[in-house]
């Protein structure tokens, strides 16, 4: 870790942070220093503790050892209502009931609710703002479309815009390109990549991407069978050894262009 990095300007700072789901212990020991502006890449196999990293942020996971802190807030059962009405999160994508009688435009409206709360009239504020966010993430033309009825990539772009109509100051996002073809994929992540810098915000996204990865993010993070295996810039991550011990599996990185490549 460099010297600028010691500087206290962490927005997300974990010390030996252990989280677990009941007595399964996910994730162990893990300290990183998250800044503000920053773009933080997780990835690690299957199990690693990925999406537990994610949560203990906004407090959905149960930390059962060591410290949080998010936005200059200790992470406890007390703090996470309000942390998780200024940290977004586009959870992992799950299938939708294609009967569910909601369309685009409500969907994205819930997520004003955290602010305005469950039921209350929901400001005309929040009503103009959904419809910008719809021309953002280019869900304008599908406003009225039930739910169920949109494609994977059209449903990301649903949950985006209602994490974002929150006015999050940290953003997280557990795979949110899994199960969408090549394009949807790179239409996805630079979407993301605008919004991170339009608003500001600091990122922490899950992938198995490790491609794309290194273009959006500035740091990536290494987690394997629970641990921080390693931590830094993004263009050091893409390193066979490295790679080969996350995965467990003989990684070949390839030239291409100038670029390094991951030959899966
Ligand atoms: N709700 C849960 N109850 C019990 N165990 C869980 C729960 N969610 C996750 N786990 C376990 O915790 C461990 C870490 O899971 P986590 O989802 O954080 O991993 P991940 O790295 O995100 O995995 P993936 O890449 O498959 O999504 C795994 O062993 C998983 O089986």
């Amino acid at each position: 870790m460099s010297a600028a990095r010691h500087m206290d300007d962490a927005v997300i700072r974990m010390e030996n942070a252990s989280a677990a789901y009941g007595r399964h212990v996910a994730m162990r020991d893990v300290s990183i220093d998250i800044r503000r502006g920053d773009f933080l890449g997780v990835i690690g196999p299957n199990g690693a503790g990925k999406t537990t990293l994610l949560t203990v942020v906004n407090g959905l996971g149960q930390l059962v050892g060591g410290r949080v802190t998010a936005l200059g807030c200790e992470v406890t059962p007390a703090s996470a209502g309000e942390l998780r009405r200024r940290i977004g999160y586009v959870a992992q994508q799950q299938d939708i009931d294609p009967l569910l009688p909601i369309s685009v435009r409500e969907s994205i409206l819930v997520g004003c609710m955290g602010r305005v709360g469950l039921l209350r009239r929901i400001p005309r504020q929040a009503r103009e703002r959904t419809e910008e966010l719809m021309a953002l993430v280019g869900l304008d033309a599908l406003a009225d479309r039930p739910l169920g009825h949109l494609s994977g990539g059209e449903r990301q772009r649903v949950a985006i815009a209602r994490a974002l109509l929150q006015e999050p100051e940290i953003l997280l996002l557990d795979e949110p390109t899994a199960a969408l073809d090549w394009q949807a994929q790179r239409e996805i992540l630079a979407l993301i990549q605008s919004i991170h810098q339009r608003f500001a915000l600091t990122s922490l996204i899950v992938t198995h991407d490790l491609n794309t990865i290194p273009d959006i993010a500035n740091r990536i993070a290494f987690m394997k069978a629970g641990r921080l295996m390693w931590e830094g810039p993004a263009d050091h991550a893409v390193d066979e050894q490295r790679l080969s011990v996350l995965y467990g599996t003989q990684i070949r990185v390839a030239d291409f262009n100038g670029r390094r490549h991951v030959c899966y």
